[in-house]
């Protein structure tokens, strides 16, 4: 089967600095792919570069293809047509996605509505009304119909997360990259939030980059690991084989630490 993302050899800098070096990363339709890597190491700067929304200070060598199309290079039109239907971002600050001008309800229309435009379909108002409020069941938002007539600023920091999850699902995307999706929330939040993208792209058979530097909470959404450290892969594999038998000294430091963690909360009264 042909890769939905396909990253050889990709390298980024700035006129002076090298941020990523070489790095091949691949997920196939449906695949579930965890990238993790300390602060810094390059996680979102790759996601950026395979969505072609890299910063203007930043070049690309090497090559990405996305839906069986070439990002680095493209146009912006060509990038516009792979942005939300090949893949679809939902990002750490659930505000950076959204509008704060904007009622929750009209911008999850937004991208219903330019969905529906691409598949040759025009929805009238309550056809478009009734596909939102759906949209807000998918994700469990409660109360749709106050949340739907909220601003961002009026709802909590995970039901922001869920309406930015709606968005980028509205947009029917084949890969849904999520870079930090949780870390912005509290412990028990960012476990519902875990269910759900974990729901949601094993209903919708959608291909999953899931960013973090956290280890343990990659492990329980995808299948296979890239590990990255200042800009290099150190490590890829099947999430289970890395986890049990960590080949890199930087990989055996991260699960250490997981493991440190868990006997902690264990010992906890
Ligand atoms: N526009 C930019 N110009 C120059 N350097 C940049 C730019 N954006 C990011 N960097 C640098 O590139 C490196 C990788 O950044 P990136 O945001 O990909 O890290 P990350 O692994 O996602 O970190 P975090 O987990 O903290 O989000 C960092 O050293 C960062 O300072």
């Amino acid at each position: 089967m042909s890769a939905l993302l396909d990253i050889k050899q990709l390298s980024l800098h700035t006129e002076n600095v090298r941020l990523l070096y070489g790095v091949d990363l691949t997920i196939a339709p449906g695949e579930r792919v965890g990238l993790i890597g300390e602060s810094g190491s390059g996680k979102s700067l790759t996601a950026m570069a395979a969505t072609g929304l890299l910063p203007t200070n930043i070049r690309a060598s090497g090559s990405i293809t996305l839906a069986g199309r070439p990002v680095i290079d493209a146009s912006e039109h060509q990038l516009n047509l792979l942005r939300g239907s090949a893949a679809a971002v939902v990002f750490q600050e659930p505000l950076t996605a959204l509008d704060p001008l904007m009622r929750i309800g009209r911008q999850i229309a937004e991208p219903l509505r330019r969905r529906a435009a691409r598949d040759g379909q025009r929805l009238s108002g309550t056809e478009l009304d009734a596909a939102v409020l759906a949209m807000m069941g998918d994700v469990a938002l409660p109360d749709p119909e106050r949340i739907a007539r909220a601003y961002p600023h009026e709802i909590s920091g995970g039901q922001r997360q869920r309406v930015a999850i709606a968005m980028a699902l509205a947009c029917k995307p084949s890969l849904l990259i999520a870079d930090e999706p949780t870390t912005a929330l509290d412990v028990t939040t960012q476990a519902e939030i875990l269910c759900l993208l974990d729901r949601l792209v094993r209903e919708r058979n959608m291909a999953l980059l899931f960013i973090s530097h956290d280890l343990p909470v990659v492990a329980g959404i995808v299948d296979r690991v890239v590990v990255l450290r200042q800009g290099e892969v150190v490590e890829a594999g099947p999430v289970h084989q890395v986890f049990a038998h960590p080949q890199h000294a930087y990989t055996q430091s991260l699960v250490a630490a997981a493991h440190a963690f868990d006997t902690a909360l264990g010992a906890a009264p």
